[in-house]
């Protein structure tokens, strides 16, 4: 069972980098320049060994230096060549990753970012997706070539001289033995170092986006604290790595050392004996050296495999979502036509019913309010027309055509939907009220939907009016000031249908009836659906839904529903002693 699995993640991990993203010539390239280069690393020593001979027995040769010294060079500039070629492949592979994945995030439907924590998408984008970089770039060429240096040492030295060898059959072997149990360990260590680091870094994220919230709550202690905790779990973590490290870094140049001080004295009383060349003996000391690297390198790899295996599953587990295809179906012009919802039913977790059979109709030249308590459904409805969430049951209609033959490309751009928080982006005034739009706009244009949306004054007050940048989410203006600006980035959309979901509930009672008017005056042959509470917003409408618990409990006009309906005649009256309190307080 468990080796299915893991040769199901490994079939996921070599499809992951076959997709055309790594170039199989180059990479054969590369490993081919990288094995060469090990080759002649593996001649150098004995290049050594008959020039060191050469030299002892007064037969000075010139051209073995020649051929050494080109020898040098030729494994420099390959093994420059194979690391450059190396790295090319594993960045251009991690950008392919990145941008897959950055795609496929863009377009998963909004379910999948409700139950998704951002700091999630940072860690896959960028630490996940930096593993397999590491793997492919640089430890499995390290292995390949370690592998080769081993085997090719080995070989040699055993031609050279099998009594030597022997020293290093038993110590490396020893050295492997010792070395292996503590990188196991260590890949413990390290799994775990990644996780926190992930959760911390999502944690800074949160912390420092919500700055605001910490400072009001005088919450910074808490924070500090919260903070302290996390730092000292990734210092514990640290600190088991460096005690490892700490054993496995002498212990190795321990048994390096044994090896060596053994070839040594061995090699000595050989030399002295007359059965060993002084050349075979320093070959034999490089050979050891050279042999090094390929050892804690295979360690290193089996590790990094682990990794590479948790964090290819975790990409996956993203590119295997379904994604929403904007282009299926048909294009349909919204244009004079009305839209109906028919026996709407909806739930977020497929057990508490948020919208409960609920339909409405809209036309062109209509503004239909939304109203009701808190948590009754309003906003979710916005969302199924929006076709951010399918309904489990029901349908929307657009003239004959059902929302099910219409591309979400083609319907989600004959909306424009201005909510109340998160409305704008880090950026200019500019580039925020552009942004989305799909035709070009002139600099007149911009300062006209301003013009309409009260915001011309205060953006003309501004140093650098359409260019001033206006910090995250729109931290640098008034909450009012934002939403006029997102008021004026729906004047510029050539949106069908207007969703305001309090859209206007941050602006004072002037400003509001300006906007009000602007809105009729520019909507005329739209359709304008709205949640609001104040009085004014809701009189101005032609109809008013009011929905309660989920459901469509009273729809009419004012007049009919102050007659008919009691919840909402006793709504009105809070609202109404709600807006005289505030009006006096103001
Ligand atoms: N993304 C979501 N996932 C799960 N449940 C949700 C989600 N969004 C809203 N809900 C739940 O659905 C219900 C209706 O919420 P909704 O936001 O539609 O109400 P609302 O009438 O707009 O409220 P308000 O006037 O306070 O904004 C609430 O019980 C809420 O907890």
């Amino acid at each position: 069972m468990k080796s299915q699995e893991n040769s199901y993640s490994w079939k996921k991990f070599g499809s992951l980098i076959s997709q055309k993203t790594v170039s199989k010539p180059l990479f054969s390239v590369a490993i081919l320049l990288s094995v060469i280069s090990t080759i002649v690393s593996l001649v150098v020593p004995l290049f050594a060994k008959n020039f060191i001979d050469g030299f002892m027995g007064k037969n000075f040769n010139t051209n073995l230096v020649f051929y050494l010294l080109l020898l040098f060079a030729a494994q420099v500039v390959l093994s420059g060549f194979a690391l450059y070629l190396l790295n090319l492949i594993g960045l251009k592979l991690v950008f392919a990753i990145r941008n897959r994945l950055w795609k496929k995030i863009l377009y998963l439907p909004i379910r999948y970012f409700d139950n998704t924590n951002s700091g999630e998408f940072v860690s896959r984008m960028i630490n996940d997706t930096g593993l397999i970089k590491t793997l492919v770039s640089d430890q499995f060429p390290q292995v390949i070539n370690g592998i080769i240096s081993l085997v090719g040492t080995i070989t040699i030295l055993l031609f050279m001289d099998a009594k030597l060898t022997v020293i290093l059959f038993i110590a490396i072997p020893v050295l492997i033995l010792i070395v292996a149990p503590l990188g196991k360990k260590l890949f413990v260590i390290s799994k775990g170092l990644q996780a926190e680091t992930a959760a911390f870094s999502s944690k800074i994220s949160q912390v420092v986006g919500n700055v605001r919230l910490v400072k009001a709550t005088t919450s910074e202690n808490v924070e500090v604290e919260n903070g302290r905790n996390d730092l000292m779990k990734l210092f514990q973590f640290g600190n088991r790595e460096a005690k490892i490290n700490a054993i496995i870094s002498p212990l190795t140049v321990f048994v390096v050392m044994g090896i060596l001080i053994g070839i040594i004295i061995y090699g000595g009383v050989r030399v002295n004996a007359g059965t060993l060349t002084i050349g075979t003996l320093i070959a034999f000391l490089i050979y050891v050296f050279q042999l090094l690297p390929p050892i804690t390198s295979f360690v290193t790899f089996f590790s990094q495999l682990q990794k590479v295996k948790g964090a290819t599953q975790r990409i996956y587990e993203i590119l295997n979502e379904s994604s929403e295809n904007l282009s299926h179906g048909d294009s349909v012009s919204f244009s004079d036509k009305h839209i109906y919802a028919k026996n709407l039913t909806f739930s977020y977790d497929d057990e508490n019913t948020v919208i409960d059979d609920i339909s409405f109709e809209g036309k062109p030249g209509e503004m239909i309010a939304f109203v009701g308590p808190s948590g009754a459904g309003k906003s979710t409805i916005f969302s199924l027309l929006e076709r951010f969430y399918h309904p489990t049951d029901g349908n929307i209609f657009v003239g004959e055509h059902s929302m099910k033959h219409i591309s979400l490309e083609s319907w989600r751009s004959q909306f424009s939907y201005v909510l109340q928080d998160n409305l704008l982006l880090s950026g200019t005034i500019r580039e925020n009220l552009i942004y989305g739009l799909k035709h070009e706009v002139t600099d007149e244009d911009l300062w006209q939907a301003l013009k309409l949306a009260y915001a011309d004054s205060f953006v003309a007050d501004l140093p650098e009016q359409l260019d001033a940048e206006v910090g995250e989410h729109g931290v640098k203006l008034s909450g009012g000031q934002k939403q006029r600006i997102t008021i004026a980035r729906a004047f510029l959309s050539k949106a069908q249908i207007l969703l305001l979901d309090e859209a206007t509930a941050s602006l004072d009672v002037r400003t509001e009836q300006y906007v009000q008017k602007s809105l009729l005056q520019l909507m005329k042959h739209k359709t304008i659906f709205v949640i609001a509470h104040r009085i004014d917003t809701i009189k101005h409408s032609n109809k008013i839904i009011f929905v309660d618990k989920g459901r469509i409990t009273g729809q009419g006009t004012h007049d009919e529903l102050i007659r008919t309906h009691e919840l909402y005649a006793s709504f009105i009256q809070t609202q109404f002693i709600d807006d005289d309190v505030n009006e006096e307080r103001a």
